[in-house]
Parts: structure tokens; sequence; C-alpha cells
């Protein structure tokens, strides 16, 4: 790699997490590792690849192979509106070193505007959406939308049974147009915390999450209905080594990001570990049904008592990883974008960066879209009632004989009726 001086950077690396949005193209990334990580005297080069869904390089504006915001956007920011559309929750995060172009990736800059503004501009035709912007900083979180005097500026986080974890008291704005949306996050980037550090004068010293929440009105089976989604972007903190030089509250300020990037680290190494179990049980399982009956029926109770082992993920040991808990293994269509710095100095923080994004890409995610339950409810009992019609209708056909059938066609018509009755009494209360 080129070795450029510190703060001209820039190259992101996006890696998509879940598996549903899984790959259109597998660009690589080849990293050399060279005698310094191996510990060996000799110069012999070797080189590791990792792949991602796609990879950007932006150090120099005048290269063919240069990557615009506009394009990030392109790829990244459309499929995360997309995703909103149609109801599914979606998390857009961006992760790498300190002053390697995180807050470029998300916020940007006046003349070149990152993905979150993009978004907002771009955003969903719906008449309800709702903005929240908080930062978590030194383990405690702070809303970025609440003037810095205004109390209380800590708040609880709380977790809602089937909601899942959320901020207690963050404030919430009905937005109705762009300029509204950049007015609000200009507030809110006013009121991060920012410091200087040895590798950039301006670092986010606070992982900021940016949330829009849309309410979309739909009609389904002639029904009223709503689907609520949710789009969180996130702009964590760099890592930064404790430097001695640093003042008490820079050491304090980088043990925590520290703590919260290490326990993230561990829930996404171990998240990955499970989904990597699952996939591999899954597909001896499929072999295992697909051979002779009585070693299938070992092999699976063996599998399901591997899969019972999966192992614990500490989401409540930081506050970050307490509030992302659906974003990284949940009911979430998550993106994590990695930020990388092409300096030769930057060597050991690059290569942590690419494993800690090539872990996270094993990561699969159970996102759902979020309907009414209601409408759930009738939309199933619909089914069943579609369902078990065509099963009366075959059992008809092939039973000419009344008195055969006539039992079983009982039932059958008893659970039809039952059905109908629950969707008619559902529809009375909606
Ligand atoms: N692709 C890029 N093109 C031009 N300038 C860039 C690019 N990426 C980053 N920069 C500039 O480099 C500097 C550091 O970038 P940025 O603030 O995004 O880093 P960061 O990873 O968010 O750092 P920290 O974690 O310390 O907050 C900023 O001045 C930013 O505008």
């Amino acid at each position: 790699m080129e070795n450029l001086p510190k703060g001209t950077l820039i190259a992101f690396i996006a890696v998509h997490v879940n598996v549903v949005l899984k790959l259109i193209h597998r660009p690589l990334v080849f990293f050399q590792l060279d005698g310094r990580l191996n510990g060996h005297a000799d110069s012999r080069e070797k080189v590791t690849e990792f792949g991602f869904d796609y990879c950007y390089w932006s150090v120099d504006p005048e290269s063919p192979k240069y990557a615009s915001q506009e394009e990030v956007f392109q790829d990244l920011g459309v499929s995360v509106l997309a995703g909103a559309s149609e109801g599914y929750n979606v998390c857009l995060f961006a992760y790498g070193q300190t002053g390697s172009g995180k807050t470029y990736t998300m916020m940007g800059t006046p003349d070149s505007t990152g993905l979150t503004p993009r978004i907002c501009q771009h955003e969903l035709c719906c008449p309800l959406s709702i903005r929240s912007f908080l930062e978590i900083y030194n383990e405690r979180v702070r809303d970025l939308l609440r003037c810095p005097e205004q109390k209380p500026n800590t708040l609880r986080v709380r977790e809602h049974p089937e909601k899942g974890p959320y901020v207690q008291g963050l404030l919430q704005y009905i937005v109705s147009d762009y300029k509204q949306a950049v007015k609000l996050l200009e507030m809110g980037i006013g009121n991060r915390m920012t410091a200087t550090t040895h590798m950039h004068d301006a670092s986010s010293r606070s992982h900021a999450i940016f949330s829009i929440q849309y309410t979309q009105a739909i009609l389904e089976n002639n029904l009223p209905s709503e689907i609520v989604s949710k789009i969180n972007l996130v702009d964590l903190a760099g890592s930064e080594r404790a430097d001695p030089n640093f003042c008490r509250d820079r050491i304090t300020e980088g043990s925590n990001i520290n703590k919260s990037l290490v326990t993230l680290g561990i829930v996404i190494s171990g998240l990955a570990q499970n989904s990597q179990m699952f996939s591999s049980c899954q597909s001896i399982n499929s072999m295992a049904s697909e051979g002779e009956g009585s070693t299938v029926g070992s092999q699976s109770s063996s599998l399901s008592g591997s899969t019972r082992r999966q192992c614990f993920i500490p989401y409540r040991d930081s506050v970050l990883t307490w509030l992302l808990k659906d974003s990284l293994g949940g009911n979430s269509r998550t993106i994590m974008i990695a930020t990388i710095s092409p300096s030769c100095s930057s060597y050991n923080e690059t290569l942590s960066t690419l494993r800690y994004a090539a872990h996270a890409r094993n990561i699969v995610n159970k996102p759902r879209v979020n309907e009414d339950a209601n409408v759930k409810l009738i939309r199933e009992l619909r089914e069943e009632i579609d369902r078990l019609k065509s099963m009366l209708l075959s059992f008809e056909m092939r039973n000419s004989s009344p008195s055969l059938s006539d039992d079983r066609d009982g039932s059958f018509s008893d659970i039809v009726l039952q059905n109908e009755l629950k969707v008619s009494v559902r529809n009375w209360g909606t």
C-alpha cells in the first residue's frame, strides 16, 4: 500500500452484515501481511484476501476508480430507503479507526454531503416521519436535539418486552420537509462531543445514532393498516489507544470508547459464531433428511443438542450494543461500513478493521416486516381458511362415497367455520 501522509486518507469498505441483502458482486480487498505482523525476521510477503459486498476507493478524486459520495449513496443509501419502504427496520453503521472517514461517510462536509443528509433528501413519501438524535458519551446517553443546558441531559436506557431497548425521555420531532430534517441534523452535529487527538483535530468522541421512524398507512385485504419502520444511522467513535500524554478526560473517553467497541467486537464474534453454527446445522440436517431414516433420527438429535450450546451474547455490557441489539442479530437489515486508511502507519488498525468487518459479515439477522398485529392475524386466519377449503375440496373430489369422508369433512368444516367467525370478530373490532 502507498505511504500517504496522515489525514489525506481515505478508502472505505462496505460490508453488508445481513444475508437478506446478500451479494450483488463480491469485490476483494488484498492485504499484505509482512514480517511485523507474523513476527518473522525476513520480509517474505503473504497476501490475505477479504471479501466484501462493496469496496470503494476515495483517496484521489482524479483516479478513475474514485468513488464519490453519490456512488456510495446509490449503492447503500438507496437500499436503506427501499428496506424501510417495504416495512423493515434498517441500520447502517460506520466502524473504523480515528480519522479514517466515518463521519465523512455518514454525515459528509458542506461541499460533499454524506449518507445521512442524502437519505433525508430522498426519503419516503410518508406523512408521518419522526426524528431523534442521540450520542453515547462515556457510557451515558445524551439527547443531541436538546439544548445542552436543558435538564436532564443524561437519559436512561430501558427495555420493552416486545419493542426492545429504548431511551426514556428522548425527544422526537415530527418532520415534514428536507429543510427541517437538515436543521435537526445540524443542531445535533453541533451538540456532539468532539476533541483533538493526535490523529484528528475534530475527532468524534461519542457514538451518534440518528433515527428516522416512518409510519405508512396501507390498505391490506381491504382493511386499513399501518407499517412502521425505523432507520438507524450510526457514526461510531474512532478507536484510539490511550496515550499517557493526554489529559485525564481524553484517557477516560478513550477507555469508554474502547470498552464499547470491544463489547461490539465480542457481540459480533458471538453472533457470527452462532449464525455459522446454525447454517452448518441446517445444511447437515438437510443432507441427513435426504439419507436413510435411522441415520436421520440420530444425526438430527445430536445436532439439535449442539444448537442449544449457542454462545451468550452480552448485549447489555455496553450501552452501544444494548441500543443496537435489534440491529445486530435481530429484526433489522444491517449494513456495516468499515473505513480504513491507506497509510502504512495505520497498518495494524487497518488489518484489525478488516478482520472485524469479515467477522460481521457472517452474522445472519432475522428481519421481518413490522405490520399491524390485528391485520397480520386476519391475514393468517384467511390463509388458513383458504388452505382448509382447498383440503376439503380435494377430499370431496377423492372420496366419492360421502359415508367414508363424513367424519373428516365435518372436522374441516368446523375449523373453517371457526376461523371465519374469528375473522369477522376481528373485522368488527378494527
Ligand atoms: N473520502 C474523503 N475525501 C475527502 N476528505 C475526507 C475523506 N474521508 C475523510 N476525509 C476528511 O478527513 C478528516 C477525518 O475524517 P472523519 O472526521 O470522517 O474521520 P472519523 O473516522 O470520523 O474520525 P473520528 O473517529 O476521530 O471522529 C475530515 O477532515 C474529513 O473531512
